[in-house]
């Protein structure tokens, strides 16, 4: 089990020049999300990695990581079972060979959990978040990567219960987005999105762009994009609707677009 999280926070260090960062620090609380966007190099992941290992001076950025106002404690930086954050990236795979139903037993019961049904639910949860079903006699080798996807932010939510989600640029890996983001959501979880997707990026409740190694603003999800989410939210399902239609072998023809 994990301890309460009421909140991370994020405590600056350098840029990639050296020079002290200038935000004062960031505090992530469960239910919100947060999307971190940049050019290459300029330090995404670095910042996620950062937040996954619990920096504590210890990194290239120099940053310190604190769990609830304080340093966390060891075994949560070094106990897998412990450790309160699931990272997700386009590489995650899965390379047991084992059908759907025996890898989220085998989770179950390595995590003690007695709840009946609690892999039913898994699956049926990772099926909200793609168009591909995923049943439960499917390898787990032969998942496609959207529904390998699918399933470990399910599996995270529902058997490892863990309370900070990061997810790598995912978005065009065949998932809902904005049906994760709202589950996640749902779920209390504090969710961290490396993206450059609009949709993804706008429904967040904060954004951080990063320069140089460097977090270079924060824009807050004040109201002001509201419009142009509406806008995008929509050009999302059209796009997302063609992907399924083209996904079935239909011809698209400009009827498509005419909703
Ligand atoms: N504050 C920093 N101080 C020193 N080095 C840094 C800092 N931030 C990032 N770096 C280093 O700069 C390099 C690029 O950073 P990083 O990989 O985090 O960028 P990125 O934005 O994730 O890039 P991409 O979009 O290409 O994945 C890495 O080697 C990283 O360790």
């Amino acid at each position: 089990m994990y301890p309460e999280i009421t909140e991370i926070t994020v405590l600056p260090g350098r840029d990639k020049n050296g020079m002290q960062e200038t935000f004062d620090r960031i505090v992530i609380r469960p239910g919100e999300t947060l999307s971190i966007v940049g050019p290459t190099g300029s330090g995404k992941s670095a910042l996620i990695g950062d937040i996954e290992i619990f920096a504590r001076e210890d990194t290239a950025t120099g940053r310190t990581v604190l769990v609830n106002g304080g340093m966390p404690p060891e075994d949560l930086v070094r106990d897998p079972s412990k450790k309160p954050v699931a990272l997700i990236t386009q590489n995650t795979k899965c390379l047991a060979d084992l059908s759907v139903q025996e890898f989220l037993s085998m989770h179950v019961r390595s995590r003690r959990i007695e709840r009946e049904g609690i892999v039913a639910e898994t699956i049926a949860l990772a099926n909200e978040f793609t168009g591909e079903e995923i049943t439960a006699g499917a390898r787990m080798t032969a998942l496609s990567g959207g529904q390998t996807r699918s399933l470990m932010v399910a599996d995270a939510i529902t058997i490892g219960n863990t309370p900070i989600i990061i997810l790598d640029e995912v978005e065009n890996a065949g998932i809902f987005k904005h049906r994760v983001i709202e589950t996640l959501r749902a779920y209390g979880k504090a969710v961290i999105f490396v993206t450059h997707d609009p949709l993804v990026s706008l429904m967040c409740d904060r954004r951080i762009v990063m320069r140089n190694g460097t977090v270079a603003k924060i824009i807050e999800r004040d109201g002001e994009e509201e419009k142009a989410l509406a806008a995008i939210r929509k050009m999302d399902g059209i796009l997302s609707a063609l992907r399924e239609r083209i996904r079935a072998g239909e011809s698209i023809t400009e009827a498509a677009f005419a909703s």
